[in-house]
């Protein structure tokens, strides 16, 4: 399959703070990648440095052959990357039906198709972000970056601090948008046996750096790795 993500030797952090040390790693266009790693490893800041929100101090990262570590973050989602911030960044002060056309370009996703994902926000259409549950606001969340037509969803803990129920829901449309439909993604969770079900490769950070790269399947099937590197067994 071709390769849609490549990113090389990046270093990346905060000001002089560098978080993330030489970290490299590709994917396949289609692909779903679990990234992985216990609190404070990096993830988050490898997400925000992809879509151009952190200082890079070294590296590059290609998308489609583009060079994106070169452009400037509005430049990031135009080029094809769909980023889904953990804090859900929604306009609170707009309906769920014009945080959707706010930002929708022409392709595949439209707001209709992201009401048909997401059923709860086609009864919600006319309700403002600020009368949203935690659930619904991180189903727009999703819906936003969708309806952008992205190479690439970026998904940061999108299950964190939600309902069961929500969370069974929102993975099944995860699932649905990666696997049936196609669209590549990375998936940043603490918890990792759900997400490693719906992915097809699995990068594990520590301190900032790749401690562990292998398919999904291999490193589920692997719990004495899971245990040493997130704490947990299965
Ligand atoms: N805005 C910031 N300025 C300075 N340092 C930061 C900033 N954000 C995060 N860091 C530091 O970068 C390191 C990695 O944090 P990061 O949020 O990327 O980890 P994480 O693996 O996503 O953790 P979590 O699962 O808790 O979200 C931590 O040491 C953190 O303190």
């Amino acid at each position: 399959m071709p390769e849609l993500l490549r990113i090389e030797s990046l270093s990346a952090g905060y000001g002089e703070a560098v978080v993330l040390h030489d970290v490299s790693l590709a994917l396949g266009e289609g692909q779903t990648l679990a990234l992985l790693g216990r609190n404070g490893t990096g993830k988050t800041t490898l997400m925000n440095t992809i879509a151009g929100a952190t200082r890079q101090h070294a590296g590059t990262i290609t998308l489609g052959g583009v060079a994106l570590h070169k452009l400037a973050p509005h430049q990031r989602a135009a080029a094809g990357i769909g980023w889904v911030p953990q804090e859900r960044n929604i306009f609170r002060s707009l309906t769920v039906h014009e945080n959707l056309t706010a930002v929708a370009r022409a392709g595949k996703w439209t707001p209709d198709g992201v009401y048909a994902m997401f059923p709860r926000l086609a009864e919600r259409k006319t309700n403002l972000g600020t009368q949203l549950s935690g659930g619904e606001q991180q189903m727009l969340a999703v819906g936003r970056a969708l309806v952008v037509n992205p190479k690439l969803l970026l998904l940061d803990e999108p299950l964190e601090g939600l309902a069961p129920i929500i969370v069974e829901e929102l993975l099944a449309a995860i699932r649905r948008i990666t696997r049936e439909e196609g669209l590549s993604a990375i998936i940043v969770e603490q918890h990792p046996q759900a997400v490693l079900a719906i992915s097809d490769e699995a990068v594990v950070l520590d301190r900032g750096t790749v401690v562990h790269a292998s398919s999904a399947q291999a490193l589920s099937a692997q719990p004495e790795v899971l245990e040493r590197l997130l704490g947990v067994s299965r």
